[in-house]
C-alpha cells in the first residue's frame, strides 16, 4: 500500500506524516510532497524512526514521482486561516492550488482514493471531482473530503460534557465542513439525555470549533496536530478498506445519491474499491431536521462555486 501526503511539511502534512509512519501496516510506502525545499528532509527525519514503512520525501514544483503507484493521496497543501477569516477566503489561493494537484494525481495516479483536507471543503472536493471529470478519471467512490475532525471534536466534547468516556461516544456529524452545514448528530449519543440549551452550545462549540483554534493560535495558522489525528484515522480507514478489512466505517463527504446535495458528509462503509455502500445516517431530532434543512442553500452554494471555478 503506498500513501502519498501532499502538503507533507506542513503543521498538518509534518504530523500527519509522522502519525502515518507509526500507524500505516507494516511494508507500506508514505511518500510526501510539498513545494517547500524541507520536504525531502522531513522523510529522511521520519525515516529514522523504527517502523515498517518506507518514507521518502520530494520537494519542487512537480508532485509526479511522489504520485507514481499511489494507493492513497491525502492532500493538506494550501494556506490557512488567521483570525477574522471565513474558510471561504482561502479559495483565491486553495483553489488554483487543488485543480493543479488533482490534475496531477489524474494524470499519475487515476485509481487512487483521494481524501481532500485542503479548505473550504465544501467547495474543495468538487473542484477534484470536476478536474478529474475532465481528465475522464473520475470515480465518486474515491473521492472524500475529510470531514473527521468534526467527529473527532464531537466525540471530545460531548465526553467532556457529560462526563463520559469517550471510547464510548459515537455519532454521525452529516453535512460539510463549515459553519452551519456542520451537523453532530448529538440525539444519536446512546445513553445520555441533552437538555435543549446544551443541544443549542455543543452544536454552535462543534461547528465553531475550528475558529476557536484559529483565535488561540492568534495568527499562527489553524488547528494541525487535532487535524493530522483525524486525517491518519480517515487514512488509515481507507488503507484498512482497500485491503479488504470488513465494516470499516466513517463519515466523509462523498457525491451519494443527491438526496441533499451533490456532495453531502454521511457515514460510508470503505471497501476494497474506496466506498462501498453509502449508509443511512438514522433519525434526526426535530432540532437537527430544522439545522439540516437550513444549512442546504449554504451548502449547495460552496459546491457550486467549486463546480463553476473548473468550468
Ligand atoms: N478538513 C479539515 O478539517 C481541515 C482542518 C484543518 C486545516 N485544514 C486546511 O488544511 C490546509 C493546510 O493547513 P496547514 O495548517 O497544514 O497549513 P500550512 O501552511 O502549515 O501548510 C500548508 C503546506 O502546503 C504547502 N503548499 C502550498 N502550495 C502547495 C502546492 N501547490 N503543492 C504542494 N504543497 C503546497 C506549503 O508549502 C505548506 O507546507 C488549509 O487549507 C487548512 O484550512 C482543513
Ligand atoms: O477552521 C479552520 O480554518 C481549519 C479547519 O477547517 C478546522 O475545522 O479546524
Amino acid at each position: 500500500m503506498k500513501v502519498a501526503v501532499l502538503g507533507a511539511a506542513g503543521g498538518i502534512g509534518q504530523a500527519l506524516a509522522l502519525l502515518l509512519k507509526l500507524n500505516l501496516p507494516a511494508g507500506s510506502k508514505l511518500a510526501l510532497y510539498d513545494i517547500a525545499p524541507v520536504t525531502p528532509g522531513v522523510a529522511k527525519d521520519i525515516s529514522h524512526i523504527p517502523t515498517d514503512v518506507e518514507a521518502t520525501g520530494f520537494a519542487g514544483e512537480d508532485p509526479s514521482p511522489a504520485l507514481e503507484g499511489a494507493d492513497v493521496v491525502l492532500i493538506s497543501a494550501g494556506v490557512a486561516r488567521k483570525p477574522g477569516m471565513d474558510r471561504s477566503d482561502l479559495f483565491n489561493i486553495n483553489a488554483g492550488i487543488i485543480r493543479n494537484l488533482t490534475a496531477k494525481v489524474a494524470a499519475v495516479a487515476p485509481t487512487a482514493c483521494i481524501g481532500i483536507i485542503t479548505n473550504p471543503v465544501n467547495t474543495t472536493v468538487a473542484i477534484a471531482a470536476e478536474v478529474l471529470k475532465e481528465a475522464g478519471v473520475y470515480d465518486k467512490n474515491k473521492l472524500f473530503g475529510v470531514t473527521t475532525l468534526d467527529v473527532i471534536r464531537s466525540e471530545t466534547f460531548i465526553a467532556e460534557a457529560k462526563g463520559l468516556n469517550v471510547a464510548d461516544v459515537k455519532l454521525n456529524v452529516i453535512g460539510g465542513h463549515s459553519g452551519v452545514t456542520i451537523l453532530p448528530l448529538l440525539s444519536q449519543v446512546k445513553g445520555v439525555e441533552f437538555s435543549a440549551e446544551e443541544i443549542a452550545s455543543l452544536t454552535h462549540r462543534i461547528q465553531n470549533a475550528g475558529t476557536e483554534v484559529v483565535e488561540a493560535k492568534a495568527g499562527g495558522g489553524s488547528a494541525t496536530l487535532s487535524m493530522a489525528q483525524a486525517a491518519c484515522r480517515f487514512g488509515l480507514a481507507v488503507v484498512r478498506g482497500l485491503q479488504g478489512e470488513q465494516g470499516v466505517i466513517e463519515c466523509a463527504y462523498v457525491e451519494g445519491a443527491g438526496e441533499h446535495a451533490r456532495f453531502f458528509a454521511q457515514p460510508i462503509e470503505l471497501g476494497t474499491a474506496g466506498v462501498k455502500a453509502i449508509l443511512p445516517y438514522g433519525g434526526l431530532s426535530a432540532f437537527e431536521q430544522d439545522a439540516l434543512t437550513g444549512m442546504l442553500e449554504t451548502l449547495k452554494g460552496d459546491i457550486h462555486i467549486g463546480e463553476e471555478f473548473v468550468k
